[in-house]
């Protein structure tokens, strides 16, 4: 797949002399979902600023599309939706004014059948002549992503999605998102929420203190860095563990009541059977066996502790 933004060397210094990002190289691939995630402050909507053309760069060079965001704003402007952090929005106008009124800014010609299409999409169409005010927040954020595809962008970023919205709702965002995908759209969202990285994206970054300090498909990080852990729950504690079972890798926890055995997920082989057989060589007794994969979260908040 080829890129569709293409960011090198990028560097932003605000006035109060605050370095927000540092030297961030990234190419983000047409028709992929790209999750950015980090911790407070670290740089992702700084980030999103500067390639959308609100914030400009101290150095380095950004393009979408093939245009460059800064010499070439409106082309590269053009193809790109953004959604906000914050809803804003004239609450008095109805909910297909509001769209139809976004495209025009643009200086696309009034299409109705598309503004049509993309309300119906995002479940919108019954509350097409609702006042804005008279919605409730979910349905809000999902007029401010209408508006970010009323100029039929090619990208679209979505900056914290599903903040503050309940579960129920963040799922139906996660459909959405999907199948704004599966038309054709390139997307990049920044989250807080894991979850919502685990489960949308095609490849993740992760940003803290304004560097990217990873980017990986969600898979293979999954993969490289998920490991399992089976927990064994003895019958009598134990106060070490015997010679015959140095070969593994086993810990005693909860003052030797409880034998963790950590082992690869991806691995054919886990060594679990013979870790069984020599344990019952040994006489020793479980009365319970559990076990527990690395999330997402794990792996995330080892990399942002990693990288301090
Ligand atoms: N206009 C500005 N002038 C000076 N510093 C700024 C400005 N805007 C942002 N910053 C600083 O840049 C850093 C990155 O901010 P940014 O909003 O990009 O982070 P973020 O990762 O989006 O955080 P959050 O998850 O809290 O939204 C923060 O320390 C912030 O205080």
């Amino acid at each position: 797949m080829s890129s569709i933004i293409s960011i090198q060397q990028l560097n932003k210094v605000y006035d109060s002399g605050f370095v927000a990002l540092k030297d961030v190289n990234l190419e983000i691939k047409k028709g992929e979902i790209f999750a950015l995630l980090g911790p407070n402050g670290a740089g992702k909507t700084t980030l999103i600023s500067t390639i959308c053309g609100i914030v400009n760069p101290s150095g380095g060079t950004i393009t979408a599309g093939g245009h460059n965001v800064v010499t070439q704003y409106r082309a590269a402007r053009n193809i790109i939706g953004l959604v906000p952090q914050e809803i804003s929005t004239d609450s008095f106008e109805t909910v297909e004014a509001t769209v139809a009124f976004s495209r025009g800014l643009f200086g696309k010609p009034a299409n109705p059948q598309y503004v049509e299409k993309i309300l119906r999409q995002l479940s919108l169409w019954e509350k097409r002549n609702s006042k804005i005010m008279a919605l409730s927040g979910g349905m809000k954020r999902r007029v401010m992503i209408a508006k970010a595809l009323s100029h039929e962008p090619d990208i679209l970023f979505l900056d914290e999605p599903t903040a503050g919205v309940d579960v129920d709702l963040r799922r139906d965002m996660w459909e959405m998102v999907r199948g704004l995908r599966e038309n054709g759209a390139t997307i990049i969202l920044t989250t807080h929420y894991i979850e919502e990285a685990e489960e949308m994206a095609d490849r993740i970054g992760v940003i803290n203190k304004g560097q990217i300090v990873l980017v990986e498909e969600k898979d293979a990080l999954m993969q490289k860095l998920g490991k399992r852990e089976l927990t064994l729950q003895l019958q009598t504690p134990l106060t070490e563990l015997p010679a015959e079972l140095n070969g593994f890798a086993l810990e005693l926890a909860k003052d030797g009541h409880e034998l963790v055995y950590r082992f690869d997920s991806q691995s054919e082989h886990t060594g679990i059977a013979e870790l069984l057989k020599q344990l019952g060589q040994q006489g020793i007794d479980f009365k319970d066996l559990s076990t527990s994969q690395s999330s997402l979260e794990e792996i995330f908040v080892n990399l942002v502790r990693d990288s301090k």
